[in-house]
């Protein structure tokens, strides 16, 4: 087991509780998708799984290890293996510098970690990026770009190629296709997936959008209002049993 989250609860103040007692288990090399509509608490979860936001109640482990943000140590840790994408690529790709700067931030955080892909050693700095890049589809000469000479769905591409960089064994997506044209959406999903694939890796994909859930994931987790109203296998979306939310949204996708 990977990932366990147990009893997990985050109360940001009196009024707002946005986690309620969230538990689930994740394994190795599984996508699982967090479901929920805006508010539901699905940022908070990436957040705290990330190490980006205290809490107070519950644990999580990550391969039996705790991670609790307060302990630098730890964080520097399980970043190694942990890496993120997230809606907003402007977040994590610094406008001033160009790509191949922004795509070797983490391979330079964490020196010690050699990437499989590199099969030819003595390459430049420059030649790693477009390695990088080529891996997400890309080409090659874009390494000399800045983030504002790139699409929406090329700057997510980048992200996803400077999180992979360190070949994390757990990438936490948090609606990494929300602000593209469905078209590109599509893509990235197919990039995700097709990497997570290759690569084994263990993929936590937060998003609003039930399809995008039940297109890259095997395992689907619904959240509403801080709680997990509804967890099942993919093949089991279309159960009766399912929670009359979970129903909701999907007829809700489908009439849109
Ligand atoms: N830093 C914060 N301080 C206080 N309340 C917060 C904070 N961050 C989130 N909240 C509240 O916690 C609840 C869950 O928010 P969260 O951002 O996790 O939801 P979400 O499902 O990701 O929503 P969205 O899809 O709109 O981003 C909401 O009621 C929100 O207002």
């Amino acid at each position: 087991m990977s990932l366990v989250v147990e009893g997990l609860s985050k109360q940001y103040s009196k009024q707002v509780q946005a986690l309620n007692h969230i538990s689930f288990r994740v394994n190795e090399g599984e996508c699982i998708g967090i479901v929920g509509e805006s508010g539901s608490g699905k940022s908070t979860l990436g957040r705290i799984l990330l190490g980006l936001e205290t809490y107070k109640e519950g644990s999580i482990t990550y391969y039996g290890k705790t991670i609790a943000p307060r302990k630098r140590s730890d964080l520097r840790q399980f970043r190694k293996s942990v890496q993120m994408v997230f809606q907003d690529s402007t977040s994590t790709l610094n406008p001033k510098l160009p790509i191949w700067k922004s795509l070797l931030e983490p391979l330079d955080n964490f020196k010690e970690i050699t990437p499989s892909f590199l099969k030819v050693e003595g390459l430049t700095r420059k030649e790693i990026a477009q390695e990088l890049l080529e891996i997400v589809g890309l080409d090659k000469e874009m390494v000399d770009r800045y983030p504002g000479e790139l699409s929406g769905g090329q700057k997510q591409r980048v992200s996803i190629a400077r999180a992979i960089s360190i070949e994390p064994s757990l990438l936490v997506c948090d609606e990494p296709t929300a602000s593209l044209d469905v078209t590109v959406q599509v893509q990235i999903l197919r990039l995700l997936k097709e990497l997570q694939q290759k690569t084994n890796m263990t993929i936590l994909f937060i998003s609003h959008d039930i399809r995008a859930v039940s297109f890259l994931c095997d395992k689907v987790m619904v959240l509403k209002d801080g709680s997990i109203v509804d967890q099942f296998e993919l093949s089991e979306i279309y159960d009766e049993g399912r929670h009359p939310y979970t129903k909701a949204l999907i007829q809700a996708a489908k009439i849109e």
